[in-house]
């Protein structure tokens, strides 16, 4: 049996069902014990009530509510959830980021901005999955929290977050609802949930790569669900990813088409489609089982990844191409629709890995048919928590054919990199 935490009656109690119709749903004050009343609401029969905005919007969390294609699955009504709450995550991002990058280098040097989207990408996400697929009971790992929040001086910062909710809300009409800030405050806490092996519990990074955030590269709103201490469910939002293969363009966007919405269920396979709401299709890792021909991802700071060891993992299978390095976990996705054939994160020695970051990318690339390891060739466990504590190194992902010599590489990087002796 499931076990679940509880939801805080806070932020149901805070949102306010308007009784009115779009556009712009009344924000109530926050009513500490209002009775919850039926907070799970049909999407389709408001959506019915803005048909032409709708079609003109991209990222439409509504364009998300075709039928799964994982509709057999014990998970369909979850993934549905899932794809919706990233697509309107998506949405609050890209509005931002625009505005950072259009504003001057200044303000990029302010945190601001990430700050924002990063807490309200975690809101739209808690709200979309209360309202559409829990039942009185809700548990998210989620990367934000609303310490800061609730620190004097930060009255601005929470009223800007709440205006850029609201307005989202608001825009892409699906859900006509305002949220008070308190409510706001509630959102963002639903997501310090421990985890564990036990029960159900969403996974969220509500901006994973924020550098290439505020660079305006890539970056991706990543969502998973653990049962029973498993990632069942993964969905990767990457607004600035392009429709076609990364590859040749190393990591940055053309004026290609962008935004992608990867999403994978246990044994459903995996899928991509645009953000704005195109139809899903089955996508599967490269066939490639000559190293020589293959091309890796890795992150685009150097600061997150030893790149000695990856340049010489590389250098053992005889990989030809340079390193394809990018943000986020929109390497998982590239990795899993084809565009290169193998991924190498090596973290330096000390740090932990979140489960957030690996969590939605991982189960998008094994449902491709891919693997994703450690550098000793074991699984990923996300049932011990918030980190992924056992790990052994660093991460590795890659095709079925390539992974034998890809861990031989590995090992062979790793003896050679501790026996070399210290720099003084
Ligand atoms: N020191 C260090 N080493 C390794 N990894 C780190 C480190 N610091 C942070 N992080 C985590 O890396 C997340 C960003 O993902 P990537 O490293 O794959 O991409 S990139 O750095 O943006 O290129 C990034 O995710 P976000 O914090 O969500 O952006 C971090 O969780
Ligand atoms: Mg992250």
């Amino acid at each position: 049996m499931a076990a679940r935490v509880g939801l805080s009656h806070a932020l149901l109690a805070s949102s306010s069902l308007a009784r009115n119709p779009p556009p712009r749903a009344r924000l109530l004050p926050y009513p500490t014990l209002l009775p919850l009343p039926t907070y799970r609401r049909s999407v389709s029969a408001s959506a019915s009530a803005l048909p032409s905005l709708r079609r003109r919007r991209p990222f439409a969390a509504r364009a998300m509510s075709q039928p799964p294609e994982a509709a057999g699955s014990p998970y369909a009504a979850e993934l549905a959830a899932a794809k919706k709450a990233v697509a309107l995550a998506a949405r609050l991002c890209q509005t931002v980021q625009q505005e950072l990058v259009q504003s001057d280098v200044q303000s990029k040097a302010d945190k601001t901005p990430v700050t924002v989207a990063d807490y309200g990408s975690q809101i739209l996400v808690s709200l979309v999955l209360n309202m559409e697929v829990t039942s009185g009971s809700f548990s998210m790992v989620a990367e934000e929290d609303s310490e800061d929040l609730r620190k004097e001086g930060a009255e601005e910062i929470l009223e800007h977050i709440t205006d850029l909710v609201n307005e989202t809300l608001a825009e892409d009409g699906s859900f006509n609802i305002s949220l008070s800030q308190e409510g706001i405050l509630s959102a963002i806490d639903s997501g310090k949930s421990e985890g564990g092996p036990s029960g159900r519990h969403w996974v969220l990074d509500p901006i994973d790569g924020t550098k290439g955030f505020v660079r305006g590269g890539q970056y991706a709103i990543a969502l998973a669900l653990l049962d029973e201490g498993k990632v069942v469910l993964g969905v990767l939002g990457c607004p600035n990813l392009p429709l076609t293969s990364i590859c040749n363009l190393n990591g940055n966007s053309s004026g290609d088409q962008t935004g992608v919405l990867f999403s994978a269920t246990i044994g459903c396979g995996a899928e991509v489609q645009s953000l704005d709401g195109s139809p899903p299709q089955k996508i599967s890792v490269c066939s490639i089982d000559n190293p020589v021909n293959a091309s890796f991802f890795e992150s685009y700071e150097g600061a997150h990844n030893m790149r000695d060891v990856t340049g010489s993992i590389a250098e053992k299978l005889g990989v030809q191409a340079p390193p394809v390095r990018i943000d986020s976990q929109a390497k998982y996705g590239a990795l899993a629709r084809g565009d290169g054939a193998i991924y190498l994160r090596f973290p330096h020695k000390g740090y932990k890995e979140k489960i957030w970051d690996h969590a939605a990318g991982s189960i998008v690339v094994t449902e491709a048919g891919g693997i994703v390891t450690d550098a000793s060739g074991k699984d990923l466990d996300f049932s011990k928590g918030r980190c992924l504590d056992d790990l052994d190194t660093g991460i590795v992902a890659t095709n079925k054919q390539l992974m034998p010599s890809l861990l031989k590489a590995v090992q062979e990087a790793i003896k050679e990199k501790n026996q070399a002796p210290s720099p003084l």
